[in-house]
């Protein structure tokens, strides 16, 4: 398996059996704590088998080497989690326990508490209070509480416990993996877009990564001086002159490359990508005097200035941000990388939210036009079908480069649906499926007038889907939007109609949210397009809205706008102190804690 070539630590799970510390003639202690070391047990067991970091691996998960009854304990528990790389802990426990002399205490690590609930030790007593002793100190952690009362020698975790484990587990590795690590800038400002406009402080003080920038003359410098992997660009250009279909050039006559051009040209773009992996990661493979590139940026995910001024002198950028956030390349499945197009942070941070917390490749799209039933019919003649008409029409999502060549939906699941898999799962005949269902259009002249290539394909499946936007507003700092629904099939000549108005060598999906039919921005589809806020949205498969609210939660990002089941909403329990109204609560509580790592 293709390892991640990134350097610094996966945030490591330490979980804290926590226990009554009474001895005496009854022992109290004593008669608990196998019950209370085997509720840890239990949790590690659901994470090794559950959870992977974004490079494939099992999440690594610790437990303490004694239960913790009292502060000396609790204190060997923090120094052992410290040299183990703990992040996230997770306090486990049956009984009463003495929450502000056994907590967990450390500003900085992401904080769960099960109280295991069965009535003959109050384990959901010290849960309560515990969790109380949490929000006074200003350390919010998640509470775990099942539903329903168990018996003391139950030890099979209930399902709505697996699920809040499993929620909060996949968050908190997503928000720690991103510590250390840097979002490496090529080029700056593309096209006036705001989103494309860096905020260092943000990236810092929210998500504790920093930022890299580089030029892109320095592409242009490492392809001159012949400052990348030849061995990985011989096997890369191998490889895509067998999988990669040329299409059709819509280019006026007068105006297309020519043979020798093209065929330049795709050199040209193909060594860009390997280029811009090296600049992303490094690489052990340059000849040795040029060490200081070898280091690479150390870049979890990164921006590309397309669309000026590299694209009005150069050939375009399309060909590396579709197959680097694509789930495989010329070496077979690896980690997606995280490349946005027009260099837009916000879009590409939430696509990197996204591959965290799911393993899978990401989607990068305009949110280009809202389709009303009745614009269909009157251009089509085609009356919608299915969720596109019972939300009253599709949103077309559509984007020049980065989006991932797997949101074809060509590849299918044991049920025969579209599915974007996470790369680990992804087949050598999933990839040619894959490679077969996009071509590569010579570059739209007119935009790109230094020539070089487009993916195209259409997604051709009805899969779930989450789309969102990180926003950020002067005043109030950053906001998410969250948007779960399908991806849908349109007839090919409805679906060409429509898309021939646009940019008919793109990649093009068509979306339909999940709307309520309420006055509001879930109404129809297209009051979603219309609350969208901002012309960009990063697109993942699959309903992931409840992990990212939980996800934002740990982050300090509120949640401006969603259509995740209010059940669904999991967040540290002090939110319960901003008030019943969740939307609200979530605002006030992320004002009043801030960012992790102001
Ligand atoms: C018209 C611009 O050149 C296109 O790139 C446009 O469709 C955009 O993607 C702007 O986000
Ligand atoms: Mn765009």
């Amino acid at each position: 398996m293709a390892k991640s070539r990134l350097i610094g630590s996966y945030p490591v799970i330490g979980i804290r059996p926590t226990i009554d510390g009474r001895r005496g003639a009854l022992d109290v202690r004593g008669s608990l704590e196998e019950q209370t070391m085997n509720m840890a047990k239990s949790v590690k067991k659901l994470y090794e088998a559950n959870l992977k970091y974004s490079n494939g691996e099992p999440v690594k998960v610790v437990i303490a080497d004694t239960t913790i009854g009292r502060v000396g304990e609790a204190a060997a528990c923090a120094d052992k989690f410290r040299h183990e790389g703990v992040d996230i802990t997770v306090t486990v426990t049956p009984c009463w326990c003495y929450g502000a002399e056994t907590m967990d205490m450390d500003p900085q690590t992401i904080k769960a508490v099960w109280g295991f609930n069965a009535t003959e030790r109050p384990g959901a007593v010290y849960l309560a209070s515990v969790l109380a002793t949490h929000a006074q100190k200003g350390l919010p952690a998640f509470g775990i509480y099942g539903h329903e009362v168990l018996d003391a020698d139950d030890t099979v975790m209930p399902e709505d416990v697996k699920e809040k484990m499993l929620r909060f587990g996949r968050a908190a590795v997503a928000v720690a993996t991103m510590r250390n690590k840097s979002w490496l800038q090529i080029g700056s400002v593309t096209m006036g877009i705001g989103g494309s406009i860096i905020d260092p402080d943000f990236i810092e003080s929210y998500l504790g990564m920093r930022v890299e920038s580089v030029d892109e003359v320095e592409i242009i410098r490492r392809m001159s001086e012949g400052i990348y992997d030849h061995e990985e660009f011989d096997r890369a250009m191998k490889w895509a002159k067998e999988n990669c279909t040329i299409g059709f050039d819509k280019n006026p006559p007068e105006l297309q490359m020519t043979e020798e051009q093209k065929e330049e040209q795709f050199e040209f773009v193909v060594k860009m990508a390997v280029i811009i992996k090296e600049l992303m990661n490094g690489c052990d493979n340059l000849d040795p005097k040029f060490s200081e590139e070898a280091i690479g940026h150390n870049a979890l995910a990164a921006g590309f200035q397309g669309q000026r001024q590299w694209t009005d002198f150069y050939p375009n950028g399309d060909f590396a941000e579709a197959m680097l956030n694509t789930s495989f390349d010329w070496d077979g499945a690896r980690e997606p990388y995280i490349l946005a197009t027009e260099n837009d942070v916000l879009n590409g941070l939430g696509m990197l939210f996204m591959k965290l917390l799911t393993g899978r490749a990401q989607m990068f799209a305009d949110v280009r036009t809202y389709w009303s039933a009745n614009a269909v019919k009157r251009v089509t003649g085609y009356d919608l079908e299915g969720v596109a008409k019972e939300n009253d029409g599709i949103i077309h999502l559509i984007n020049s480069g980065a989006c991932c060549l797997d949101a074809s939906g060509v590849v299918k699941d044991e049920n025969g649906e579209g599915v974007m898999k996470e790369w680990w799962n992804v087949t050598e005949e999933d990839q040619k499926a894959i490679m077969k269902a996009t071509t590569w259009n010579a570059a739209d002249n007119g935009y790109f007038r230094g020539g070089g290539f487009s993916s195209r394909f259409e997604t051709r499946a009805t899969m779930p889907a989450t789309m969102i936007r990180l926003n950020l507003v002067k005043g109030l700092g950053p906001v998410l939007q969250i948007a779960e629904g399908w991806t849908v099939e349109l007839p090919e000549d409805v679906s060409d109609t429509l898309w021939k108005r646009t940019d008919y060598t793109w990649p093009c999906t068509w979306f339909v949210p999940r709307c309520d039919g309420k006055d509001g921005a879930f109404k129809t589809a297209y009051d979603v397009m219309n609350n969208w806020g901002a012309n960009h949205g990063a697109i993942s498969y699959g309903h992931i809205g409840a992990d990212l609210i939980t996800m934002c939660s740990m982050l300090r990002i509120p949640v401006c706008m969603h259509n995740v089941p209010e059940a669904d909403v999991f967040r540290p329990a002090a939110w319960n102190a901003f008030g019943m109204d969740k939307e609200g609560a979530d605002f006030r509580a992320c004002k009043n804690y801030g960012p992790l790592y102001k």
